[in-house]
């Protein structure tokens, strides 16, 4: 599924699934090359783990892929990434229509000032609907969806800060999905959680690849194993390897990847 060749149009498998193809991106802030001419696919309905070591530049794609990293100073972003055959960079895509179809879960939980209802309502109140009804079903559907529903149905007034640190995760994850969106990224998206709730959260991404595509940012191998169906390895801006995840962590072919699997495994 994931292949670095030259391609102007995603691939649908057939199942008629989609995903997110990037091309040739190179990412440079103020004249540092941050991203290395990364080519990969992402394909829908699967988890793929992006691996590497710190300051290898895991985060700064997956913030290309959510147009976040649009506004910092002195970046210079070429070449494309292409989302159901739509250029993200092209002129005339709206980032709000881009982060719709492609939610971003934080490495920390980032609930807003606001009730938990509002909390999962935000985005879709943004997007238009306002009927109350309409409203408290999704919010009901997106809580149930994250395991939480029995845990705040009885206090969705409250404000979003009075639950936990896995709460609010899984809470940020209900809001994300409540306006429907094709792809979940998540940036170790766990790492704040305890084990409980990181195994939570780990298990509820297993669950959401029957009907996302997810990728996701980890620097936990067990994660990765447990977890990808695809894994990325990055170093120094470049993807080193890529592949299933069982032969990419089980015999990796390249001499940077055993080492730093050797490194992290030891
Ligand atoms: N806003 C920024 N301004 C300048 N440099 C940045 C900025 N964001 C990231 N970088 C640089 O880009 C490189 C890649 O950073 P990035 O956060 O993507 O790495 P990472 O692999 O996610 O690291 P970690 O695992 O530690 O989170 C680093 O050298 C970092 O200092």
């Amino acid at each position: 599924m994931i292949c670095p060749e030259e391609k102007k149009t995603i691939k649908v498998d057939s199942f008629g699934h989609r995903g997110i193809s990037v091309r040739h991106l190179n990412l440079r802030i103020n004249g540092n090359h941050i991203l290395k001419d990364i080519s990969v696919d992402f394909p829908d309905r699967k988890i793929t783990c992006i691996i590497g070591h710190s300051g290898c530049g895991k985060s700064t794609l997956l913030k290309t892929l959510n147009r976040l990293n649009d506004n910092i100073a002195g970046v210079e972003i070429d070449g494309h990434v292409y989302v159901d055959g739509e250029d993200l960079f092209g002129k005339d895509v709206e980032v709000t229509h881009i982060r719709k179809k492609i939610g971003l879960i934080a490495q920390r939980p980032t609930p807003l000032p606001m009730s938990i209802f509002d909390n999962v309502a935000y985005g879709c109140r943004i997007h238009g609907i306002r009927k109350k009804n309409e409203l408290k079903e999704i919010v009901e559907t997106n809580l149930r969806l994250v395991g939480m529903w029995d845990e705040v149905k009885d206090r969705l007034k409250e404000s979003a800060s009075s639950l936990s640190i896995g709460q609010q995760q899984r809470l940020c994850l209900a809001r994300g999905l409540a306006v429907q969106p094709e792809f979940i990224l998540g940036d170790e998206s766990t790492s704040a959680l305890d084990p409980i709730s990181s195994r939570l959260v780990e298990d509820l991404f297993v669950e959401l690849k029957k009907k996302y595509g997810i990728i996701l940012v980890t620097h936990t191998l067990r994660q990765a194993l447990k977890m990808a169906d695809f894994v990325i390895f990055v170093y120094m801006g470049k993807i080193i390897e890529m592949g299933s995840a069982k032969d990419l962590l089980e015999h990796p072919k390249e001499e940077l990847t055993k080492q730093y699997l050797s490194g992290i495994f030891s």
